[in-house]
């Protein structure tokens, strides 16, 4: 048995041949007999660790804020000292760990351990602050080193791919437009607010809304597909139809569905193709990219339409005069300064801009989808159509629910015969609901009231245009009648003159 005595001498003769070493052999000879040791204890040590600074070279280290951001999800049912805080730009609360906290997980029936570790470091360089300690943080990740491959292969990019998808579940979703100003100089303007329209209080026919949500969850979730097939990864929607039927809140509710941010390019105050370049790499991945009124934003009707007269003004009914001036301003723009071509928007239409990685949506509005050129409606290019026409039963139904809160009521029967036949929008509906101060039965009543008045409206002028054509075509009839009593009198007169000749002869 060892005693005190001698465990104490063996120690002091350690230390002794420890300093001779240092003292007399080669740092060559040193660094070999380091380098062994490590090899040996290596072969005997099953376990392995990675670790992953705060800092790479002074820049913060994203694959650090990646797993901080995976372990805040993990952490919460584990450790037992957390720390919380509310990150900008997130909506969410988030959890951190605490110093030399520990955090087990399972990847595929693996076990692995992740430690928080700090340490504390000297700042380097010159002048102020130089020489001052910090500290810093490092992720310890522990595992058997049999799992060595596969935790490079699988477990890491998994890592960051699922810390994406929490950052990204996290962060506010923003609004931006290029004809908003911002004081840095950054191509994008965020717009300070965000609009609260979702597929519950849109007013839609329920299947269309059921085959608009499967298309997008389809398309977000191809990304291999895409990769696959080589193409980027954009999908591109045409909204169309008279103004108020729903375009713009139609967008609003996918990209909170989708949780993406919106781009809104006003194509007028975009001065040239490689301006539209720009501004569409500066997008984020995760993205719809709107272009409103595109027919009045750029010159992009074909050669047949463009000898077609403009349509008159209240064709499609009454428009918002702000949105009325909206248009005239972005016409008045189209014919002044815009250069940007029918083949800028075909090629950012395309994705011949995408260097940048991720989803994006493009979804372009117009009131008149026959002003388009055919080259921008092919698929590829829009790959969906989605008509938004005048409001119908169901659509009615949403609305009342929305404004009114109710549904069922007993005008709805009536409502249901007469809509139809009113041709009116989501927007005059909801116009309507508003002011009356959710007082349901005047919202009710004013609502019939209306559509009786448009349904009967439209009926005459149904027969006035009826009658038109009726008389347009009795006087057809009359022009060709006495066509036909001319040439019988000229055959007629034909005749005699021949006779006579005949009789002279
Ligand atoms: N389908 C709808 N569901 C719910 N609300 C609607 C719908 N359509 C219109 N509205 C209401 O009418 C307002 C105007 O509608 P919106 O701007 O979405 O129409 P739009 O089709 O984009 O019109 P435009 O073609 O003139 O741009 C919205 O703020 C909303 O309150």
């Amino acid at each position: 048995m060892l005693d005190w005595k001698s465990l104490s001498s063996m120690v002091a003769s350690i230390i002794f041949i420890r300093s001779l070493i240092r003292e007399f052999m080669p740092p060559e000879v040193t660094q070999f007999l380091k380098l062994l040791s490590i090899k040996l204890f290596s072969s005997v040590r099953t376990n392995i660790s990675i670790l992953i600074d705060e800092y790479d070279s002074n820049y913060s280290n994203e694959l650090f804020d990646s797993i901080q951001a995976y372990l805040s999800a993990k952490c919460f049912s584990t450790v037992q000292i957390l720390k919380l805080s509310k990150p900008k730009n997130s909506k969410n609360l988030t959890f951190t760990m605490e110093s030399n906290q520990k955090v087990q997980d399972n990847f595929q029936g693996i076990p692995l351990k992740w430690t928080l570790c700090t340490h504390e470091k000297k700042s380097s360089g010159y002048g102020y602050g130089a020489g001052r300690s910090y500290e810093t943080h490092h992720f310890k990740l522990s595992f058997h080193k049999k799992h060595k491959q596969m935790i490079h292969s699988l477990y890491l990019p998994y890592v960051i791919e699922e810390a994406t998808r929490i950052k990204f579940k996290n962060r506010e979703r923003r609004i931006y437009s290029n004809s908003s100003s911002d004081e840095y100089g950054r191509p994008w303007g965020k717009v300070p607010f965000l609009h609260p329209s979702n597929f519950d209080t849109l007013a839609l026919d329920p299947a269309l809304k059921e085959e608009i949500k499967a298309d997008l969850s389809k398309f977000v979730s191809r990304r291999d597909y895409y990769t696959r097939v080589g193409r980027a990864w954009k999908r591109g929607y045409l909204l169309y139809g008279p103004p108020g039927t729903g375009k713009t809140s139609l967008i609003a509710a996918i990209a909170n569905y989708l949780e993406f941010d919106i781009y809104d390019l006003e194509l007028t105050a975009v001065s040239s193709n490689s301006q539209l370049r720009k501004l569409l790499i500066a997008t984020s991945s995760k993205s719809v990219i709107v272009v409103e009124d595109v027919d009045c934003s750029l010159d992009l009707s074909d050669r047949k339409n463009k000898e077609k007269k403009p349509k008159g003004e209240g064709e499609d009914g009454e428009e918002g005069e702000e949105k009325k001036k909206k248009k005239k301003n972005k016409e008045e723009a189209k014919s002044t300064h815009s250069t940007v071509s029918l083949s800028g928007v075909l090629n950012f239409v395309d994705g011949l801009w995408s260097s940048c990685v991720g989803e994006r949506l493009m979804i372009f509005t117009t009131n008149h989808k026959d002003k388009l050129d055919a080259a921008l409606l092919r698929p590829g290019r829009m790959d969906k159509h989605i008509y938004l026409g005048h409001c119908k039963f169901q659509a009615f139904r949403i609305l009342a629910k929305n404004y009114l809160d109710i549904d069922d009521h007993e005008l709805m029967k009536e409502v249901e015969e007469v809509l139809p036949t009113a041709e009116m929008t989501p927007a005059d509906i909801a116009e309507i609901f508003m002011s009356c101060n959710d007082d349901v039965e005047l919202g009710m009543r004013n609502a019939l009231e209306e559509m009786k008045k448009r349904a009967a409206a439209l009926a005459e002028k149904k027969m006035e245009k009826e009658k038109k054509i009726e008389m347009e075509g009795v006087e057809k009839e009359k022009v060709v009648t006495e066509e036909d009593v001319t040439e019988k009198n000229e055959e007629k007169m034909k005749g005699e003159e021949k006779k006579d000749e005949e009789l002279k002869a």
